[in-house]
């Protein structure tokens, strides 16, 4: 059985359809790309993924289970998680209370309990410790678990968002643009931070991206968006030389 399973979704804003009759499947453990040019609907199909849009029609299917016309919490706590195209961390917390923020899906303990420290919160808080750091420690940030995220650098703040975003424990991880306003090292270490993460936690990905370096060196299938509708989909090497796709988006 395929991870995801998207059947022919569309949306639309007034009477522009910026998605229309979009089809994607990934198998699990699949790193997958989504690209295309400025304004071809690929945030808006995170958006449907995540529950922020409900699609006009069509399906959409995680792991066997239909998602469609679901809440945004309700999908995440299904298993999609997503990092932004804009950085959206809680900047004023520490790092490790970035990745907490993400656990706490898992470790349900009541306001009461939490206020009053019993040992039930205790020991949770104590297990989410040692999971957040866990996981801090597969992207290299545990020495700066006590800094603000604001302080940390680009490339690490972008390594944290994906750190929360795996503490959701998600099957399907979303990112949008993580290259976005990288210099070529940071790229090229978050490209390997990517296929970390698909190989350590057998995760299903995909991403959204205009680097073309990092799209051409990870992805292994692609899919690309012009005006909304699916121009191609395939092997990332045969998409990238279709003579649509390069008149399309690369020979931009
Ligand atoms: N909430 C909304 N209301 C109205 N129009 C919207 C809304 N969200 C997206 N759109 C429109 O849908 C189209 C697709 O936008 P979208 O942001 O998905 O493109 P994109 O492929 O992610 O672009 P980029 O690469 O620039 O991020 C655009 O024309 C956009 O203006």
């Amino acid at each position: 059985m395929a991870m995801l399973e998207v059947k022919n979704i569309g949306i639309s804003f007034g009477g522009l359809k910026a998605v229309d009759n979009f089809s994607l499947t990934l198998e699990e453990n699949e790193l997958s790309g989504l690209i295309g040019p400025n304004g071809a609907g690929k945030t808006t199909i995170f958006n449907l993924l995540t529950g922020v849009y409900r699609p006009d029609k069509g399906s959409i299917r995680l792991d066997g289970r239909e998602l469609t016309g679901k809440s945004i919490i309700e999908i995440n706590q299904a298993g999609i998680a997503r990092t932004f195209q804009n950085i959206r961390l809680f900047s004023n917390l520490s790092v490790l209370d970035n990745v907490k923020a993400g656990l706490h899906n898992h470790y349900p303990y009541t306001t009461l309990e939490g206020i009053l420290r019993l040992p039930r919160f205790r020991a949770q808080e104590k297990e989410m410790n040692r999971r957040a750091t866990e996981l801090l420690e597969v992207f290299h940030l545990e020495q700066f678990a006590d800094t603000r995220a604001k302080n940390l650098p680009y490339g690490s703040q972008r390594k944290l968002e994906i750190a929360r975003a795996l503490a959701t424990e998600p099957k399907l991880l979303l990112l949008d643009e993580p290259a976005a306003g990288m210099n070529p090292n940071e790229t090229a270490e978050l490209m390997e931070t990517i296929q970390l993460v698909q190989k350590r936690f057998h995760m299903t990905i995909l991403l959204i991206e205009h680097d073309m370096k990092l799209v051409s060196g990870i992805c292994e299938r692609l899919t690309v968006l012009n005006f909304g509708k699916v121009l191609k989909q395939g092997e990332t090497q045969e998409v990238l030389h279709d003579p649509e796709v390069v008149k399309a988006y690369l020979g931009e």
